[in-house]
């Protein structure tokens, strides 16, 4: 079963696109990724999915829970982190902990404490006299308390610094280890390539591509760089060759098909020197962007 299905998810603020025909599905277990530049559509469909607000159309389900019609089932359920962390400032962090364990119907006070010392926060101050990241903090140990099957977390990582980023990713990979599931949003490809099984990119609310991280990472994709000490051909013809850019001496392109396929073509380029690296997946997600993902 899935987890999370979003099928034909579309959103609109009166004549505004939120998100279109939004179409995928997270399995148990997975880590999934939900990319997209600004404005795409990641909040828009995140907040659909715990109904903080209402398709226009479509669906989208938890464990096969409508998110509409079962909402307060599925946010028992799930680990929720919202973009921007609103909270009743004169509370101290741990009262906060305890009303949402309350909620949870569940003594989640050894796990508050453990994930507190993990990110080093201090659950006896006020709310009012936190840092943005350390209240960033508290909705991290707020979503992962009750040890959730589901956790949704939405730009989660924004205003952390990178040590805690990193003690953030151990924290979702042990809470994976126990059986969670997890979807986040981000805007960082760096960390998406770090976590996740899959990612789904978005841009201007459509969905572009779901992609297999385990295949983006051994892809075909290459960067190339052609030096040429003397002259330079006019114009360079490779099959596969994507987003091709002049550079001192020579040219550098995004290379999309087998090593092997490349090395053959390179032998009728009278290049000096030759540089072919990994690309990150900024560059490959660029191509995504730029085309629209129709020739990966
Ligand atoms: N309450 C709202 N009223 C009108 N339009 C909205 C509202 N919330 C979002 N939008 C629009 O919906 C689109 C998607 O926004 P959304 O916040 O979902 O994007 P996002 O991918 O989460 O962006 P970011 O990475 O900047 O957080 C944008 O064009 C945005 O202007």
């Amino acid at each position: 079963m899935a987890m999370i299905e979003l099928d034909r998810l579309t959103k609109f603020y009166g004549k505004n696109r939120g998100i279109e025909n939004i179409s995928f599905s997270v399995e148990e277990g997975e880590i999934f990724g939900f990319i997209g530049p600004n404005g795409a559509g990641k909040s828009t469909a995140i907040r659909t999915l715990l109904n903080f607000i209402y398709p226009t159309s479509g669906t989208a389900r938890i464990m096969g829970m409508d998110a509409v019609k079962e909402s307060t089932r599925i946010r028992k359920m799930t680990g929720y982190l919202p973009s921007e962390v609103h909270y009743y400032d004169e509370m101290k962090v741990k009262d906060l902990l305890s009303y949402s364990a309350g909620f949870y119907r569940k003594d989640c006070k050894r796990r508050a404490s453990y994930l507190a010392e993990r990110l080093e926060l201090d659950i006896t101050r006020k709310i009012e006299d936190l840092s943005f990241g350390n209240r960033k903090k508290v909705g991290i140990v707020q979503a992962l308390l009750h040890d959730p099957r589901i956790l949704i977390l939405d730009e989660p990582t924004s205003g952390l610094d990178p040590l805690m980023q990193h003690v953030f990713f151990e924290l979702l990979r042990e809470a994976r280890e126990k059986g969670a599931t997890i979807f986040f949003s981000s805007h960082y490809l760096s960390e998406v390539q770090k976590l996740c099984d899959r990612v789904a990119i978005i841009k201007e609310g459509k969905l572009i591509k779901v992609e297999n991280m385990e295949e983006v990472r051994r892809n075909q994709f290459k960067n190339v760089s052609l030096f040429f000490h003397e002259t330079q051909p006019n114009a360079i013809h490779i099959e596969g060759m994507l987003q091709d850019e002049k550079i001192p001496h020579g040219v550098r392109f995004l290379y999309n098909g087998s090593s092997k396929q490349l090395l053959e073509q390179l032998k009728n380029v009278p290049f000096d020197d030759v540089l072919i690296e990994e690309p990150t997946l900024e560059e490959v997600f660029i191509h995504y962007y730029e085309k629209g993902g129709d020739e990966a």
